[in-house]
């Protein structure tokens, strides 16, 4: 990790509702470095909204404090917030464009309201509709828009005031797989390229996996773990993230009782001579239980449980020869909850 861009100390936040308080962030620590793609991860009413919501103090935290770049977010007077805020922009899952406003209006709109002149403000738009490649629809009314174009110009829009980082909150989850894809295809790009850090809100590991690399998982309001996304995946310490690396855990788990392999793959091979040259080499069947992959340019990712014989110097062998390919591999049989 980078020096921090984000540091978040002994946050929370409660509400009060009609049926008693909701304490919906409970003492969160959590650091995102400069140049980051974090996700935050969790299950529909976790807590993620709320904290990315602090982050940027459009929700004030009850106690705690958010140093964005050093400064206290929670201890600046209202006018210097407003300035700070313009360093850390936000997309969200419906867009929200303003409908009577072109492509290139909405992204011109926060630097007219800064008092650009309308001329640079124009051109400023056209180089970020080029960016997210929209050129030719900068006329172009949202309606007119698809779901996926619509979530360019917002990111547009967002970066219109150079900010330093990005928030996304569940950005992708009004929109087909492909155009998923595409968008954080995007978000990749402009994190590389602009240097911008990005804070990903979601509630599906695929985008997780897809291009962050730092991940917090937040579990009933708390942080369950935290870290590089590459070991929490290879490695689940809490039963939070275990049941996030094992989205269909429960199926795999019934079905594991026998002896089983789980097979993780981290980029560094392929599939198919990996699994069919094991079960050459070792001379022995396998049946795949559980496999949640992806092939990725040729590389594979994921992981994959594997039934085995009952022969425990046969099981030895298999591991040996998984990890001789620079796999992790783990006998699970017998594995709980
Ligand atoms: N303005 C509010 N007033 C009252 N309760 C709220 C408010 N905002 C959030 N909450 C409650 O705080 C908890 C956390 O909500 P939050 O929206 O942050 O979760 P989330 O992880 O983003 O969920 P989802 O994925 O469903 O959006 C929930 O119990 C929610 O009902």
């Amino acid at each position: 990790m980078g020096e921090p861009m984000i540091e978040i100390k002994g946050l929370c936040k409660s509400f009060e509702t009609k049926n008693g308080r909701v304490d919906a962030l409970q003492n969160i620590d959590l650091t995102i470095g400069r140049g980051d793609i974090f996700g935050v991860i969790g299950m529909s009413g976790a807590g993620k909204s709320t904290l990315v919501r602090c982050m940027n103090q459009l929700e004030r935290p009850d106690r705690g404090q958010v140093l964005f770049d050093g400064v206290d977010l929670c201890a600046l007077p209202a006018k210097e917030l407003r300035q700070a805020r313009r360093q850390m922009s936000m997309i969200f899952q419906q867009f929200n464009l303003l409908e009577q406003r072109t492509a290139l209006q909405n992204v011109c709109f926060p630097l007219e309201i800064a008092g650009e002149p309308k001329e640079n403000a124009r051109a400023r738009g056209r180089e970020l509709l080029q960016l997210v490649g929209l050129t030719e629809r900068e006329g172009a009314y949202p309606a007119q828009l698809s779901g996926g174009q619509k979530q360019r110009v917002a990111i547009a829009r967002a970066l219109s005031t150079n900010p330093k980082v990005l928030l996304c909150d569940e950005a992708t989850s009004a929109l087909d797989p492909t155009t998923t894809a595409s968008i954080l295809a995007l978000l990749q790009k402009i994190n590389r390229t602009l240097g911008i850090t990005i804070v990903i809100i979601t509630h599906e590991m695929s985008v997780i996996e897809e291009i962050c690399n730092r991940v917090a998982i937040i579990d009933r309001s708390a942080i369950a773990e935290c870290g590089r996304v590459d070991e929490i995946f290879q490695n689940p310490q809490s039963e939070a993230a275990r049941k996030l690396v094992y989205p269909e855990g429960r199926a795999a788990r019934q079905l594991i009782g026998r002896r089983c392999l789980r097979i993780v793959f981290d980029g560094s091979s392929s599939f198919e001579p990996v699994i069919a040259n094991m079960v050459l080499a070792c001379k022995a069947p396998i049946n795949i239980l559980f496999a949640n992959t992806k092939n990725i340019e040729g590389r594979a990712f994921g992981q994959m449980v594997v039934q085995t014989p009952e022969d425990q110097a046969l099981v030895e062998r298999m591991i040996r020869y998984l990890h001789a390919q620079n796999l992790t591999a783990e006998e699970v049989s017998g594995y709980v909850e």
